[in-house]
């Protein structure tokens, strides 16, 4: 395919380093894990510093219970994250200090980052750690997110925070060695590919979107992490986590694993923020008086200003706010479903508790959650 281009290594000061579940389980787990914390650490000699993003509570969990399958219900993978994840960072706290490293746990949930206060909030306390010379470790707070409310994945996760932190690189660490043409598990032909210019849908079809046994993401959503990363600036290394040296080599410009380009950055601030975001999966029309309301800022926007509502949504989620023309007002994040709004749209705040039963908030979108489009330009 193309040419694989060396790296700019001394540029790449942050890098935020993810792990996936097949890494740190299995015969190999722990003797894997280790060899990782030996890599972090020497990267942290060399005066850079590292974020880590680590899958694998749902994988211990298993292992401690002796369960061969993952459970299928969400109240089951949120049972199980409860009993492996205080295993994992013991793990890692041990792995960690045979180099005098100290570590943080830190775990999030996709409402904490899709609040733009929380998000800044956020980065200042991953700041202060890295001040502090610590090896932040992020999880999922999957014990408490709803499925309305999920980052996906660690992939998806680990591209935030890429960018959160303003990283110079994202490396993946996966149980396969680098992309390949197409699913290996169905085409054992298929060949690596050592560099990928552009995160394409001609791309994204080489993947298959299920996971390993453990994992949850899959390739597919390692490439849509790289894409989110692209749009920040931010180039990706998925790398062979099975390979004790895979991070140095790939750093030293050797062709192991596939690199992503970083690309130019197509946004920045608020607006990127908003991009990463997951996707909006709904609209909501609004009246002029909510139009102007939004548009004026400051205002939220409550049941009574809706118009309409198009397609389908759960709580938490990123809706698009359009006036009576469809032109788009801005994004916000909803606090009731699709099904909640439609019955309550132009109806009172204090109807509302009549009409559903219950009130969550007054507002359907509060201004926090809120940013304009006009706001977004140019930031
Ligand atoms: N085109 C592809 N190239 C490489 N691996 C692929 C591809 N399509 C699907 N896969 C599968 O994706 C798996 C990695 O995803 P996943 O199990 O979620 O790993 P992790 O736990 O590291 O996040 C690989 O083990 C491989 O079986
Ligand atoms: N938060 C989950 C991991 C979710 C996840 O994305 O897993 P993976 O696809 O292995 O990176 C856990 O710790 O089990």
């Amino acid at each position: 395919m193309m040419v694989r281009r060396p790296l700019e290594v001394q540029t790449f000061r942050r890098l935020v380093v993810k792990v996936g579940s097949a890494v740190l389980s299995g015969p190999r787990g722990r003797q894997q894990q280790l060899a990782i914390a030996a890599q972090i650490a020497a990267l942290r000699s060399e005066g850079r510093e590292v974020v880590l993003v680590s899958s694998g509570a749902q994988a211990i969990g298993m292992q401690k219970l002796g369960l061969t399958e993952k459970p299928r219900s969400m109240p089951g993978k949120q049972a199980l994250a409860a009993v492996g994840q205080p295993t994992l960072m013991y793990l890692w706290e041990q792995a960690f200090s045979w180099y005098d490293l100290k570590v943080a746990q830190v775990l999030l949930t996709a409402e904490d980052l899709g609040h733009r206060h929380r998000y800044l909030n956020a980065r200042q306390t991953l700041e202060t750690l890295l001040e502090w010379g610590i090896v932040p470790i992020i999880n999922e707070n999957d014990t408490v997110m709803v499925e309305e409310i999920k980052f996906g994945d660690n992939d998806q996760l680990s591209a935030l925070i890429a960018t959160l932190v303003g990283a110079d690189l994202l490396v993946l660490l996966s149980d396969i060695e680098a992309l390949y043409e197409a699913d290996p598990r169905t085409d054992p032909q298929a060949k690596p590919i050592p560099y990928v210019e552009r995160v394409d849908t001609r791309v994204l079809r080489m993947a298959g979107d299920s996971p390993g046994r453990v994992g949850t993401g899959g390739m597919k959503s390692k490439l849509l992490a790289a894409e989110k990363a692209q749009a920040a600036g931010i180039p990706t290394l998925l790398l062979p986590g099975t390979h004790p040296q895979s991070i140095a080599e790939a750093l030293r410009g050797e062709p192991i694993g596939t690199l992503f380009a970083g690309g130019s950055r197509r946004y920045s601030g608020r607006k990127l923020w908003l991009y990463q975001l997951p996707k909006p999966q709904g609209e909501v029309v609004v009246d002029a008086g909510a139009a102007l309301a939004l548009r004026q800022g400051g205002a939220s926007l409550l049941p009574a200003g809706i118009l309409e509502v198009r397609g389908q949504f759960g709580v938490g989620e990123a809706v698009r706010c359009l006036d009576e023309e469809d032109n788009l007002i801005g994004v916000g994040l909803v606090n009731y479903s699709a099904t909640e709004l439609a019955r309550i749209r132009r109806k009172k705040t204090k109807d509302i508790e009549a009409i559903l039963g219950y009130k969550n908030t007054d507002e359907a979108i509060h201004r926090d959650y809120f940013a304009l489009v006009s706001e977004l330009e140019g930031m």
